[in-house]
């Protein structure tokens, strides 16, 4: 349970040769963005060759696992199968794979080109809830099935000589197993074609993407599954063990919650530059706006992802403007003011915002009215409460429920701030730890590995993992806290449907 190596490749300065600008190239329509395919085998090739280096020692690895971006995909052609079950241990991976892919360049999640297929998808299933109910989310252009549609639709050739698609994390598997690696249903839930209660493909929505899809996807399996052994290149090229366990990769939302070890009820917050909240749920509803996924430790549940864009950006505005530039001002203003703010409520978002779609600021009263400003030391505690009590609003609106046992991890730039992480224990009524998650994508697909190692399904995550380091407390609730936000959280939810409609009601 301790990390004992770390290294990295940096794609625009190790492997420049691609010309990537962190590590994607964005295309002259400013929304189709994508990644060399050759340029992660390499990526491949050159930390496998550091570790050789360093005196890594391979044959102690007893299983492996791994995490890649979600929603990327990776087109092989046909025949590349054979190529990747018979490569030599001579020769690095690039230079054996280059003829293997139907298109060079993979679209990653950044890409947006796929508005056309979105709209398709959402009409041919009966509309964007209904998407949403099936496969844990409404349309999203990243999002796989849209983007394979998107394929077919403008080069159908392509599409008629891939014989596989994988996701970048089943394809990072794959390039292991010396074979194709099935997806697993966490990482397979971020591509509007996975039926997340059932487990099985949408037939809907894979009919209304592309012909022949389920033939290319391969069955999915759950995310704690042995795959298979590792590919003897490795055993030859540099000395891996025979027999060492390959367990699916998944994505990197859904390692990180192995790697912050999320359990039942608990709630990840990162306050970085935006604010994105990783929630454990049992029983899921389904929305118009966050992702919900297979959960990738815990076959039976889910999590949920949710994006505020207004994160760390809006609360230096605020600090700029109420509390000359200093964190320090602006921690005292909190801890000058009260819980509940005395009844003062603001919504604060300097870009439009995703979790709810709004922009603006509006601040209300104790009376519900709204009002122009508020003085500094309100300004502020308004701010944090309200970025605190819509993370909850929205969380509990996708069927999370905070229970006795729940804790709140804090990470990201703002997680250093004591004086925020009370409002935030205070909020939610639970504690909130702070934990170092740098590289937790990382460290949870280790921690899988050793997961699928012990038996998968049939063992608690939990279990396996109890040795790891643990997370430091940082605030507990203040005791009557549950009884202040108990009463402003539904007047917090009431005015945001105030604004929506209104903004809606202008927009018509
Ligand atoms: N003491 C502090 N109090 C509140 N926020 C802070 C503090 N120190 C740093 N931050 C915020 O942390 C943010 C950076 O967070 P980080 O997680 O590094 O961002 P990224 O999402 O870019 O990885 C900065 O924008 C800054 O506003
Ligand atoms: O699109 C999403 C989640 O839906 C991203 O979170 C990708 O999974 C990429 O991860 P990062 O580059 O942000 O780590």
């Amino acid at each position: 349970m301790n990390i004992f190596y770390e290294d990295s490749v940096h794609f625009d300065r190790d492997l420049p040769e691609f010309g990537t600008q962190g590590g994607v190239h964005v295309h002259k329509d400013g929304l189709t963005v994508t990644s060399p395919v050759l340029m992660w085998v390499q990526a491949l090739d050159v930390i496998l060759e550091k570790m050789k280096a360093s005196g890594f020692d391979f044959s102690q690895v007893l299983a492996l696992s791994g995490a890649g971006q979600q929603h990327g995909s990776i087109y092989w052609s046909a025949g590349a199968s054979l190529v990747l079950a018979s490569l030599s241990p001579d020769l690095p991976l690039h230079q054996q794979l280059q003829a293997c892919f139907s298109l060079s360049d993979s679209p990653v999640w950044m890409d947006s080109s796929t508005t056309t297929q979105c709209r398709q998808l959402e009409v041919a299933v009966g509309g964007a809830q209904v998407l949403s109910c099936l496969t844990g989310s409404r349309a999203y252009e990243r999002f796989t099935g849209n983007q394979i549609a998107k394929i077919y639709q403008q080069n159908p050739e392509v599409y008629s000589c891939t014989e596989r698609i994988s996701l970048v994390s089943s394809f990072a598997a794959s390039l292991f197993l010396g074979s194709y690696s099935p997806i697993d249903f966490s990482d397979g839930s971020g591509m509007n074609l996975l039926q997340i209660q059932e487990k099985v493909w949408s037939q809907a929505c894979l009919s209304a993407c592309a012909p022949d899809l389920e033939e290319k996807l391969g069955p999915p399996v759950p995310s704690c599954s042995v795959v298979g052994v590792i590919s003897s290149y490795y055993i030859q090229r540099y000395g891996f063990a025979p027999g060492c366990r390959v367990v699916a990769f998944t994505g990197d939302n859904p390692a990180s919650l192995a790697g912050m070890r999320l359990e039942e009820g608990d709630i990840a917050v990162s306050l970085g530059t935006s604010d994105t909240l990783f929630l454990w749920l049992k029983e899921p509803v389904p929305a118009l706006e966050g992702h919900i996924f297979c959960n990738p430790v815990e076959t039976q549940h889910y999590m949920a992802l949710l994006c505020f864009k207004n994160g760390s950006l809006m609360r230096e505005k605020i600090r700029d403007e109420s509390a000359s530039r200093s964190w320090n001002e602006f921690s005292k203003a909190l801890r000058s003011t009260e819980m509940g703010n005395s009844g003062n409520l603001g919504f604060y978002f300097d870009v439009m915002e995703i979790t709810p779609e709004m922009i603006g600021c509006h601040r209300f009263n104790a009376e519900n009215h709204e009002v122009p400003a508020f003085p500094g030391d309100v300004e502020i505690r308004a701010l944090i409460e309200g970025q605190f009590m819509a993370k909850r609003i929205h969380a509990e609106g996708l069927g999370y429920r905070i229970m006795p046992k729940t804790k709140i991890l804090a990470t990201g730039g703002a997680s250093c701030n004591r004086d925020i992480l009370q409002v935030l224990a205070d909020v939610f009524g639970a504690p909130v730890y702070v934990t170092d998650t740098a590289n937790s994508a990382c460290a949870g697909s280790a921690y899988r590995a050793f997961h699928g190692l012990a038996g998968g399904t049939d063992v608690a995550f939990s279990e396996v993992v109890k040795l790891a380091p643990n997370p430091t407390l940082a605030a507990t609730p203040t005791l009557e806290a549950s009884q202040v936000y108990k009463a402003l959280l539904p007047r917090y939810a009431s005015l945001e449907q105030k604004i929506l409609s209104q903004t809606y009601g202008h927009l018509e």
